[in-house]
């Protein structure tokens, strides 16, 4: 391994519309956020592996003779992942005393992380540190575990030279081959099975190629041809796990599969509708009649979420000071808490606006209005980072 150091960045993601049915075959429709997660790997002589992660306080190191046994019966040389190795996963979760069950933060990120570096440097365990941190609320829908796994997935790829480095002295930041991004969207998936259960694969597609996307059963499709579309985003601050909604959806399916199909199937023809307006919005240019049906379709989908039983309390508040101003908002993401997005209109007042927010703020939510369709997944040289970034990457 040649690499002394390696930067890499990936977006979180707002799910317009499809979260949970696309669990189940559906059709969803995604965007990237331009809230990043930031990781720096760094090779070092220690013979230990270390992971610093700030945002969970968690900074663990482990020694590399170890973790050599756990890969004994290791069938090796995976060079291109396509299911879990669960003997693995089982070693790992008695080498580190996380239970089946467990779904806490730390538990979830360190699983996650001692997987992909086993199965990324099987064949030779390299000694590297690796700082993780991000401006994504963690757990709360905006596809953190998503934007984790696929930093993780690309640096390791990335010091392991099983993917190029993008980077040429002029550049900043660049991004992979068509080829080396899918690649790095597949590893990601292993680490979102181990985070979410059992993932679409939405979340980790948006944060590999960023911008807006039609995700169905595995084939993404980007959405060149989109309006401009103001959000307001508000975290709830409820907190949940992606992994319990997405089970507690499974097991409603399972006790009323001829109740809850027909709502799947519902929430898939909304997405369909809302690309087929956003399509005709970009073509011919937005009308008052399209915002008044990307808001009908915001109300179905919210009442369908709730149907599933991944709506909360703090969610109905959002969705009712928000319709007060005439504003229509859902959650995205797992739901249970966690965030939900808010559809500004162009004539939307400036200061309808600000008194949403500051009454939301009263209810102890956090909002603001963010910015959609970053960049995927990216490698940067260190100056393509902003020195608030680069001194939190570097303080560890
Ligand atoms: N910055 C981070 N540092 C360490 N671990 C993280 C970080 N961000 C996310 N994770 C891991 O991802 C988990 C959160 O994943 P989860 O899928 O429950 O929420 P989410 O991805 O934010 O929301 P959603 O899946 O609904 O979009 C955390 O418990 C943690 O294990
Ligand atoms: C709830 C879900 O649909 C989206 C989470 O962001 C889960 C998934 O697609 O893996
Ligand atoms: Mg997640």
């Amino acid at each position: 391994m040649q690499t002394r150091e390696v930067f890499v960045s990936a977006p979180g993601k707002v799910i317009f519309h499809g979260e949970h049915s696309v669990v189940h075959g559906k059709v969803a429709l995604a965007v990237s956020v331009n809230l990043r997660t930031f990781l720096r790997l760094k090779s070092t002589s220690s013979a230990e592996v270390r992971i610093n992660l700030p945002n969970i306080d968690t900074f663990l190191s482990w020694e590399i003779t170890a973790l050599q046994p756990l890969l004994a019966n290791f069938k090796g040389g995976q060079c291109d992942p396509t299911e879990l190795d669960t003997d693995l996963l089982k070693r790992l979760r008695t080498f580190t005393g996380i239970s089946d069950d467990s779904t806490d933060t730390r538990s979830m990120a360190v699983l996650a992380f001692l997987y992909t570096y086993l199965t990324i440097f099987a064949e030779s365990l390299a000694s590297i540190t690796l700082t993780v941190w991000s401006e994504l609320p963690t757990g709360a829908g905006l596809g953190s575990s998503a934007a984790y796994n696929v930093c993780l997935s690309a640096a390791l790829l990335s010091a392991r030279e099983s993917i190029s480095s993008p980077l040429t002295p002029q550049l900043e930041s660049a991004s992979w081959s068509k080829e080396e991004l899918e690649l790095i969207n597949r590893w990601a998936f292993m680490g979102e099975k181990i985070i979410h259960g059992n993932p679409s694969g939405v979340d980790n597609a948006v944060s590999t190629w960023g911008g807006f996307l039609r995700y169905h059963a595995g084939s993404i499709t980007p959405l060149s041809w989109v309006p401009i579309l103001r959000i307001l985003l508000t975290n709830t601050k409820v907190p949940r796990s992606t992994k319990v909604l997405v089970s507690g959806v499974k097991d409603k399916i399972n006790k009323f599969p001829t109740v809850m199909k027909p709502v799947l199937e519902s929430v898939s023809a909304v997405s369909c509708t809302c690309e087929q307006t956003l399509t005709e919005m970009a073509a011919h240019g937005p009308s008052a009649e399209h915002f008044n049906i990307l808001e009908e379709l915001i109300d179905i989908n919210q009442h369908h979420l709730n149907v599933m039983g991944v709506g909360h309390s703090s969610l109905d508040t959002l969705c009712r000071v928000t319709l007060a101003r005439g504003l229509h908002s859902k959650l995205t993401g797992a739901g249970g808490g966690g965030c939900g997005i808010t559809l500004l209109r162009p004539e939307t007042d400036p200061s309808v606006i600000q008194s949403t927010v500051e009454e939301l703020k009263t209810c102890g939510f956090d909002c603001w209005e963010t910015s959609i369709g970053a960049p995927g997944v990216q490698q940067h040289a260190s100056n393509g980072l902003s020195l608030d970034v680069l001194k939190i990457l570097n303080s560890y």
